[in-house]
């Protein structure tokens, strides 16, 4: 079984062909169900998405600890896959903010897990792509919400500073909460220090998703050239910053969006939804995408960042690249720190067309799959995996989830392996 959400509907890079051979269940479950402000928790069904959940929070004053960019992402997604933002080096994964979940296991039976209750169930759960239940209801933390960001950015003009100024910022922690790098060449970056507030120097306010707006990774480029600077940042516009381009793709979609007349006139009508645009691509285009385009998110421990950074400019040298701290806490499931203690890491985002001439999808992809794992970091599988299987379970810990398997009535007979949903073979 899997869920009956279509292929093209979801925000992954590809159509999972499983969806055919399956039998689909229909998760129709799309609301918000109730907030909780003694608590600081809200309820949602999993097809809630990003979007919808902070136009409903932000104004009440809340927001969610760990809210990912792209408005499409949906709470199902995020847990049963992953989900990361520039706060989770305070607060974790998108996973590590949930409170409880509602599961429907094989049997049909409803099952609640938390920490305290049905805990191997509720560490099992993340990561684990639909294959040990329906999620029907996640209990999230909120946490108060200010109207601005206040963001600085600090521009970086050498590989050592930069590695050294994010490392050094993210160990602040509450000190900065949200970090984020934006990598534009093998030396130089603009790292951004976001904190929230309610007051705002009113010269300085900017909100940047307005559809007039440069795209934010260009504006952020122009920071290398005129040095730091602080703006203040509605905190909606903040956290969606990247959906109007797409994070970079928009520029090999509409090369010249970001040209201010067209941002003028047709700025309004832009992006295009990521569903239409999977509804509509033909075969050509998605040969393409494999041929010339790598989307990949590798987590790698902080420590390795310099010479992760070195692998991928040998390897694709393709800027910009992302980067997002985050905390790995030492809790069972399908990834932890190698050490009994939490430990920070830092996810690197490469989209867009590498420019090295050794560079083949497959070969290419393979190498980088085999440094993360070397260095006990993990791959986000929304993207494209070349790892056999067996590579598969050295690079996630199969133990807890094996064993739930194990132990939930029908749960095997009724959901394939996570390997067998996220592998090459099983999507187009
Ligand atoms: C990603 C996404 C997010 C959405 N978020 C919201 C939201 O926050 N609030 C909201 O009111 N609507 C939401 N909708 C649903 C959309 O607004 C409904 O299609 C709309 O409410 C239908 O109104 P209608 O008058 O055409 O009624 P009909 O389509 O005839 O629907 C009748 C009833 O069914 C419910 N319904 C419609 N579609 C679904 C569905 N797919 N699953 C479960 N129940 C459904 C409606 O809410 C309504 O009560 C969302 C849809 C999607 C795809
Ligand atoms: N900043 C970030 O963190 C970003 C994250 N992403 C990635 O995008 C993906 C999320 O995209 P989205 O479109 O929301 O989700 P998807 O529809 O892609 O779902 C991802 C997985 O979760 C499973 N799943 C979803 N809902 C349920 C449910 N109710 N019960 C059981 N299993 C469920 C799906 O199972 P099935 O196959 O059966 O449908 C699928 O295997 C994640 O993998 C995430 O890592 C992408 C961009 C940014
Ligand atoms: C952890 C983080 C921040 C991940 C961000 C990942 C995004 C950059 C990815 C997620 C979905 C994604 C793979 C997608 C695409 C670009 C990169 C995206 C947006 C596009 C739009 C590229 C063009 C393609 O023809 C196609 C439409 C299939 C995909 C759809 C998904």
């Amino acid at each position: 079984m899997c869920t009956a959400r279509p292929g093209w509907a979801t925000v992954s890079f590809r159509q999972p062909l499983y969806k055919k051979q399956m039998q689909n269940i229909k998760v129709n479950l799309i609301d918000i169900l109730d907030i909780n402000e003694a608590k600081q928790t809200i309820r949602v069904e999993p097809l809630a998405t990003m979007g919808q959940i902070t136009a409903f929070l932000n104004p009440l004053g809340w927001t969610l600890p760990v809210l990912p960019e792209l408005d499409d992402l949906t709470v199902g997604g995020l847990i049963m896959g992953v989900g990361i933002e520039t706060s989770s080096h305070n607060f974790g994964l998108f996973q590590h903010c949930c409170v409880a979940y509602e599961v429907v296991l094989a049997d049909g039976s409803v099952v609640t897990c938390s920490k305290d209750e049905n805990s191997d169930l509720f560490y099992a759960l993340p990561w684990s792509y639909g294959t040990l239940g329906f999620l029907v209801s996640a209990t999230i933390q909120i946490i108060p919400a200010k109207k601005y960001l206040k963001m600085e950015y600090i521009p970086v003009h050498s590989k050592k500073d930069m590695v050294k100024v994010f490392a050094d910022e993210t160990n602040k922690g509450e000190e900065n909460m949200f970090v984020e790098g934006l990598v534009y060449s093998e030396n130089s970056a603009v790292i951004m220090l976001g904190n929230m507030t309610d007051t705002a120097d009113p010269e300085k306010i900017n909100p940047i998703g307005y559809f007039w707006k440069p795209w934010f990774f260009k504006h952020v480029e122009e920071f290398l050239e005129s040095g730091s600077a602080v703006e203040y940042i509605p905190l909606r516009h903040y956290y969606h910053r990247h959906s109007r381009s797409i994070f970079w793709e928009i520029q090999d979609i509409i090369p010249f969006g970001n040209h201010p007349v067209f941002r003028y006139l047709c700025g309004w009508t832009v992006p295009p939804k990521i569903s239409l645009l999977k509804l509509t691509q033909g075969e050509a285009t998605k040969q393409l995408y494999e041929k010339y385009q790598i989307i990949q998110d590798m987590l790698v421990p902080m420590k390795d960042l310099g010479d992760a950074l070195k692998v991928f400019h040998d390897e694709i040298e393709m800027y910009p690249l992302w980067l997002c701290p985050f905390k790995l806490f030492n809790l069972p499931g399908m990834i932890h720190p190698q050490d009994a203690s939490d430990e920070m890491y830092v996810d690197i985002g490469a989209y867009g067309a590498p420019k090295t001439k050794q560079y083949e999808a497959k070969r290419t992809t393979r190498k980088l799959e085999a440094y993360v794992s070397r260095v006990n970091g993990f791959q986000m599988l929304y993207a494209d995996t070349y790892m056999t299987r067996e590579e598969f379970y050295d690079m996630f810990d199969h133990t807890l989830y094996n064993k739930m398997r194990d132990e939930l009535p029908f749960c095997k007979q009724a959901f394939p392996e996570v390997y067998d949903k996220i592998n090459k073979k099983v999507r187009s």
